[in-house]
């Protein structure tokens, strides 16, 4: 499957435990992942996993088994497989969701397809759900978005862009302890970015419009998004279409300026926003009524059109808005993270046998 033809899912399907094998034998251990993983719960479902909470006996506490639909399904597929598994490998920080286990189906082989399972920390919901069923105070407003610029600080300085963020895709804890999750569409940062990247409602103008370059200030834009949703418990943009979503954005952000507009690469791109009705710019106090007012101007230093006026994770996470939980002494950096396929051109069965090896070689680490 192309990445433009990616499936956007209806929001909430429910999940299953259709299609698990839990009788497959561990790739590493005396265990049969059954009797290693027991009491299997569906607890999600995305485009490409259903996901499952489960009890890992050996170390005694509750852990998120992702089992991926379709990894072979085709090359694409295979390798937004191979750089799910790599990439959650590479980051080990307190709010990214960690590669604790992976596993395979029965007698896997590197010669015919196979089931690939990820096991990772269980977080009990995520922002999605979360917000379907009650309101957020202020406090936990600021909690969750400090929480989602401390991880994108860590990713972005190993030079990585999620791409993809979504209400769905940021779990969260009783605790109130967020993780950032699914790094399926996440690429390294020089890599070339293509058009589809983050599920339309949260995707950054510039990719929208196909500039030339774009890169982590789309994860800010993102951030934008989830932020507003939680203050008003609607999603900001929820366009059914390219041309809808361009729309409510100029409604919302007004028209940009001609400075911007030259920057747009797609030249049918640019003269229909010219054909669109002018706006000017909504006044967030009455947008957000009732919001912390530093809570609007940190959203008006985000949802900004041009990427490179946009704030940085660096001055969001010094934001007043955050003030209360910044510590850069404690928002720890990231290696820098190298894409052993960046430039490989592999066909099916030689991303086949990265995964198998990925698997076989798998190491787990202490994860924070
Ligand atoms: N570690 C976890 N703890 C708790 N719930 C999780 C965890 N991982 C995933 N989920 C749940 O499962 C859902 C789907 O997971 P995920 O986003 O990783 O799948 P996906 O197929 O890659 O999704 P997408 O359609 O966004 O690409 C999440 O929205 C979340 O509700």
């Amino acid at each position: 499957m192309a990445e433009d033809e990616i499936p956007i899912l209806p929001l909430d399907l429910e999940p299953s435990l259709e299609g698990w094998d839990t009788t497959c034998i561990h790739k590493t251990t005396w265990q049969t992942p059954q009797a290693r993983y027991s009491d299997l719960q569906p607890i999600g479902v995305g485009a490409f996993g259903t996901v499952c909470s489960a009890y890992d006996l050996k170390e005694n506490r509750r852990v998120a088994i992702k089992k991926m639909i379709e990894p072979f399904g085709s090359k694409d597929h295979a390798k937004r497989a191979f750089r799910e598994m790599h990439l959650l490998n590479h980051c080990n920080h307190e709010n990214i969701v960690g590669l604790l286990d992976i596993f395979y189906s029965p007698c896997s082989s590197p010669d015919k397809n196979f089931d690939v399972y990820l096991v990772m920390q269980m977080m009990s919901s995520d922002l999605h759900s979360l917000l379907k069923n009650q309101a957020l105070g202020d406090e936990h407003i600021q909690f969750f978005v400090y929480q989602v610029f401390r991880g994108l600080k860590y990713i972005h300085s190993a030079k990585i862009v999620h791409r993809d963020l979504k209400p769905n895709n940021i779990a969260v804890n009783e605790n109130s302890e967020l993780r950032i999750l699914d790094f399926g569409l996440a690429r390294e940062k020089d890599e070339a970015m293509t058009g589809y990247i983050a599920t339309r409602w949260y995707r950054a103008p510039e990719v929208m419009l196909s500039w030339t370059e774009y890169d982590d200030k789309v994860d800010v834009w993102g951030v934008g998004c989830v932020m507003a949703e939680m203050l008003t418990r609607r999603p900001l943009f929820p366009g059914v279409d390219h041309v809808n979503l361009l729309g409510l954005m100029l409604e919302l952000l007004g028209t940009p300026n001609e400075e911007y507009l030259n920057q747009i690469t797609s030249e049918s791109a640019r003269n229909f926003i010219r054909t669109l009705p002018v706006h000017n710019r909504k006044q967030f106090q009455v947008y957000f009524n009732g919001a912390n007012p530093d809570a609007i101007d940190l959203l008006e230093k985000i949802l900004i059109f041009d990427p490179n006026k946009r704030i940085s994770v660096e001055d969001a996470l010094a934001h007043p808005y955050l003030t209360k939980y910044a510590d850069p002494t404690d928002e720890p950096i990231g290696p820098i993270y190298i894409d052993p396929t960046k430039d490989a051109d592999l066909n099916l069965e030689e991303w086949r046998k990265m995964i198998f090896k990925f698997i076989e070689n798998f190491k787990p680490i202490d994860r924070l």
